[in-house]
């Protein structure tokens, strides 16, 4: 079957490697001598795998004393990782969520104008007849502080190649020559040149924006030029706080001193206020924008990757341009930051009336991260794998040659395989299922970018039960220990269902490892 992550096979003494170089045995050593060295290298050997046996099961042991659940969220990028850990922390500690509800607004007006941003750069690519604006494709290069380049390409894909699709991950790599060749009348030439040309502001402020939320962390060119959003490390809500927005009058009123920390805290807050300003005074044209049957041409025809919830923020511009607005749970949920490293959460639950602390780790998915993950399936008690089965019409940002079920495949494969977790607990979601319920709705052709779907019927129930066949054989080809899957169709940003799958996922997990831990 497939596998996920090539392992470079190097020579033992490799001329890159100077600590290879330096153990190397002398060209001059003896038969005898040789012996001798192999002998000991056997034995030291022989006594690194038995301390690596002890220290293993010293951490069996340890952890059915312990009183804390380590649950990883897996998956590939955007596939709702972060999302479902909100979900979590709705659930375990509301309190936290609304004393960070004020850093969402900056994500909320970043996630706008990331959208309004893809789109102008679309219209760029058509010849709109003399706009006289500032352009919107990046100019100044950029300075690579984290590369996320893609690994290797994978084994052969099990679903085999889609159809024509952008090369490069840019919206202008598509195929557009079919909206090109829908003859635009010059009064609405005239109107999307308008209409670009009033937005175009929209896009500086979108980078600076994108620079506060990721702390200055930025992408090298290529990335970007793939599509790469704002990566943020775990914490990020300190880069764009304000603590309270009707606090700044207060504290002001009638004070002559004022701290650095409220002064930073005054700066970002005018920012916030000048991007909301702005997109208060763009409303209209937004509007147009999102409404304007071209533009959905365009986004439809050039498959622009906008963010899953364009189309909330959108249609929600009235209320998000309001200056008192505060982000609602909903929009916190649909909101889109990209996760770089591993983000932990931790929540006390009480099970059986014993306190356990129940830590939820959040990794970036993007491929250039998944090493990352590796450090956490030592001592891991159970993984959601998350697959976002709307995909099917997708490719990788990080690899467009990739498409994004199979990607998901292949990791899940390695996840199922992989001997470190041959004995966790492993839950599967098929995620963004009301996504897919949309886009088969739209007449959304899945035989058409997977074509092993043959000609089974373009229904909901038989492309669910299609993909989770697949997920369920690599779980079946990859289980010796005879382990349970336990598979939910999710839609993660539905919090009435989604709590009630936490609440089932929990029993589960917690069932298992109390049994484990003989505490029942
Ligand atoms: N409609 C819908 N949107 C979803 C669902 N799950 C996630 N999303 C949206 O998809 C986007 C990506 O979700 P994230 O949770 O940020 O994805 P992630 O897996 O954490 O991605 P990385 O951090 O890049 O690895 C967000 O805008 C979410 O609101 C779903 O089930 N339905
Ligand atoms: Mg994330």
């Amino acid at each position: 079957m497939l596998r996920v992550e090539s392992v470079p096979t190097m020579n033992l003494f490799d001329a890159d490697d100077p600590l290879s170089m330096a153990i190397k045995p002398p060209s001059s050593e003896s038969a005898h001598e040789r012996e001798a060295r192999v002998s000991a290298e056997l034995e030291a050997k022989r006594i690194s795998d038995r301390i690596d046996e002890e220290i293993r099961a010293e951490r069996e042991a340890k952890k059915r004393q312990n009183t804390e659940v380590k649950l990883l969220l897996l998956g590939q990028a955007e596939s709702g990782k972060s999302t479902l850990q909100k979900q979590f922390q709705i659930f375990y500690a509301p309190a936290s969520l609304d004393e960070e509800r004020d850093s969402w607004r900056s994500v909320v007006y970043f996630n706008i104008l990331r959208n309004i941003k893809r789109i102008l750069q679309a219209l760029d690519a058509l010849d709109l007849g003399n706009e006289g604006g500032p352009s919107t494709q990046p100019s100044a290069p950029d300075v690579s502080m984290r590369d996320v380049s893609p690994e290797p390409d994978m084994d052969s894909a099990p679903f085999g190649a889609g159809p024509s699709r952008a090369r490069d991950g840019t919206p202008g790599a598509a195929d557009h020559s079919d909206v090109l060749s829908v003859p635009l009348s010059p009064p609405t030439r005239t109107q999307l040149a308008n209409l670009k040309l009033r937005l175009s502001p929209l896009v500086s402020a979108e980078s600076a924006l994108a620079d506060r939320l990721s702390g200055g962390m930025q992408l090298n060119a290529s990335a970007k030029r793939r599509g790469g959003g704002v990566y943020v490390r775990s914490g990020w809500q300190s880069n764009v706080r304000i603590n309270g927005r009707k606090r700044r009058a207060d504290e002001n009123h009638g004070k002559a001193a004022v701290t650095e920390a409220a002064n930073l805290r005054n700066q970002l807050e005018e920012e916030l206020d000048k991007v909301g300003r702005m997109l208060d005074a763009c409303k209209e044209d937004i509007k147009q924008l999102w409404s304007h049957p071209f533009i959905k041409l365009l986004i439809d025809k050039r498959k622009l990757r906008l963010q899953e919830s364009a189309d909330h923020f959108f249609n929600s511009i009235d209320r998000v341009t309001d200056h008192e607005y505060t982000p609602s749970t909903d929009d916190i949920l649909r909101s889109r930051l990209q996760t770089m490293g591993i983000a932990s959460h931790s929540f006390s639950v009480t099970v059986n009336g014993k306190p356990i602390l129940w830590h939820l780790y959040d990794v970036g998915g993007a491929r250039g991260l998944r090493h990352t993950w590796v450090p956490y399936f030592d001592d891991a008690n159970a993984i959601i794998f998350l697959a976002p089965i709307s995909a099917f019409d997708q490719y990788l940002d990080e690899d467009p040659k990739m498409n994004r079920i199979n990607d998901s495949l292949q990791l899940f494969t390695y996840i199922c395989s992989n001997d470190l977790l041959k004995k966790v607990h492993l839950v599967l979601f098929l995620n963004k299922t009301d996504v897919l319920r949309e886009k088969i709705a739209a007449g959304v052709s899945v035989k058409r970018y997977i074509p092993s779907f043959g000609d089974r019927k373009n229904n909901y129930e038989t492309v669910i039960d299609y993909f989770r066949t697949h997920f369920l054989q690599v779980h079946r080809k990859n289980n010796e220990e005879q382990r349970v899957l336990y598979t939910h169709l999710t839609n993660v940003v539905d919090t009435k269902t989604t709590q009630g799958i936490i609440r089932n996922v929990r029993d589960s997990i917690f069932r298992r490892y109390l049994q484990e831990a003989s505490l029942v």
